[in-house]
């Protein structure tokens, strides 16, 4: 495959063209649009949405997207969505190994939901895994309920979506909009990864306040395709989420087929080790909301939907300080994966392609081998390397799956590491 070449910026107004002249100029509906093209757009906000919220793209197409047949249902035992379709959580912090490396077809049929909350299509979030070990050939994926971010973590990806081809490796991560299509196929095979269903506003960055202008992910480094259109002709099957269920669809050509499109709603990836990292350079623990890559808010200021965190590689300088994260119970639900790596508050037990959920109010911290150590090492500058955690942290309680609670590997004896703390208090 050709190196692929992308447009730089979040939330820029990007325009491309696979075609010299296919994108009008100075209007983006003309009588007729250049060499035959439809003009379709794709809004992602209200129209009268405020400026700064505002996303839409015009696409320049070869068959506009009212061309596909009749949508049926299609069963998809693993991939729930909405807290309806969610099993009653028990206050236990829950953790989950590795997500085995079986044959479960492409990236969609392996799909596989640990939990979820709130409602497709109006707010929250659900957490999957996939384990892609096919392409998708000719099948396609238009998420009409939720924006989709996905988490490599084995295995590199090439996303073609409408509005181009992106290719996604472990460290980076890609940003679907809600209701555009797109397939996901693994370069290297299996690949394995997670997944967050963002059901409500879009992803956005999150605003700097103190820290300024600069720092944390910066807009530039975002990544979004050019425009690319499938050649080879045939039959496409539509896969459509849409009201938590699946539905599929047969049309006679490909989805893929914008010659040129302009606009702001465009997908994008981003590389993680661009994140500019801030801590502490004296004393205690930021909270880890500093680490916010991306963010979705929910109606009530300050209470994310859900935010994107990262525990990308940084330097430990903090003095008299105990430096794992503390121990605390959060109003906020925390999902948590492992692309790479250790992480700090449980160096041993949480592997790579694992995961945990530390719910609303369930208490967590480091594990009892994490907490001897940070109590008692040298409190020089310390590099934490070649690792990367993130966090898919939501205001409403995450309900694990049925398959997240009777198929996955969880552990069962994952609170048990916290059972070596004892009473040391010396009056
Ligand atoms: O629980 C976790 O491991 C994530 C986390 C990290 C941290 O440094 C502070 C709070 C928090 O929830
Ligand atoms: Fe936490």
């Amino acid at each position: 495959m050709t190196e692929l070449t992308y447009l730089t910026g979040f939330g820029n107004q990007h325009s491309s063209e696979a075609h010299p002249g296919a994108l009008p100029i100075g209007r983006n509906s003309p009588q007729r649009a250049p060499h035959g093209l439809y003009a379709e757009l794709l809004s992602g906000s209200a129209f009268t949405a405020p400026r700064v919220d505002n996303q839409r793209t015009w696409m320049y197409r070869r068959q506009p997207s009212v061309v596909v047949g009749g949508y049926e249902p299609l069963a998809h035992p693993r991939w729930k969505s909405g807290a309806a379709q969610g099993e009653c959580a028990s206050p236990d912090p829950l953790r989950w190994g590795p997500t085995p490396l079986h044959d479960d077809g492409d990236f969609v049929d392996s799909l596989r939901s640990y939990a979820v909350n709130g409602e497709p299509g109006l707010h929250g979030m659900g957490a999957l895994a996939y384990v892609a070990s096919h392409s998708m050939g000719r099948r396609a994926l238009v998420n009409a309920d939720a924006e989709m971010l996905i988490v490599p973590q084995q295995g590199r990806l090439l996303i073609t979506t409408e509005l181009g081809r992106l290719e996604v490796a472990p460290g980076s991560i890609a940003l679907l909009p809600r209701g555009m299509a797109f397939k996901v196929d693994p370069l290297d095979v299996p690949a394995r990864g997670y997944v967050c269903e963002n059901y409500g506003a879009a992803f956005r960055l999150p605003e700097l306040g103190p820290i300024g202008s600069n720092g944390l992910a910066n807009a530039r480094d975002f990544e979004a395709p050019v425009a690319w259109h499938e050649q080879e002709e045939g039959d496409y099957q539509i896969v459509k989420r849409y009201g938590g269920r699946l539905w599929r669809a047969t049309q006679a050509h490909s989805p893929f087929n914008v010659v040129a499109w302009h606009g702001n709603l465009v997908p994008c990836r981003y590389d993680t080790s661009r994140f500019m990292t801030i801590n502490t350079v004296s004393f205690d623990h930021t909270d880890p909301s500093i680490f916010t890559v991306l963010t979705s808010p929910s109606d009530t200021p300050g209470w994310a939907n859900v935010d994107f965190v990262i525990f990308p590689p940084r330097w430990m300088v903090a003095e008299d300080t105990f430096r794992p994260p503390w121990y605390h119970r959060n109003v906020m639900s925390e999902f948590m994966g492992l692309v790479l790596g250790q992480y700090d508050a449980k160096p041993e037990g949480f592997k790579p392609g694992g995961a945990s959920l530390h719910n609303s109010y369930v208490p967590h911290g480091p594990d009892t081998e994490a907490f001897d150590k940070a109590s008692n090492a040298d409190l020089k500058p310390h590099k934490l390397d070649a690792t990367l955690a993130f966090m898919f942290e939501t205001r409403w309680p995450l309900k694990p799956t049925a398959w997240a609670l009777h198929e996955a590997p969880l552990e069962t004896t994952y609170a048990r590491c916290w059972q070596g703390l004892k009473d040391e208090f010396k009056a």
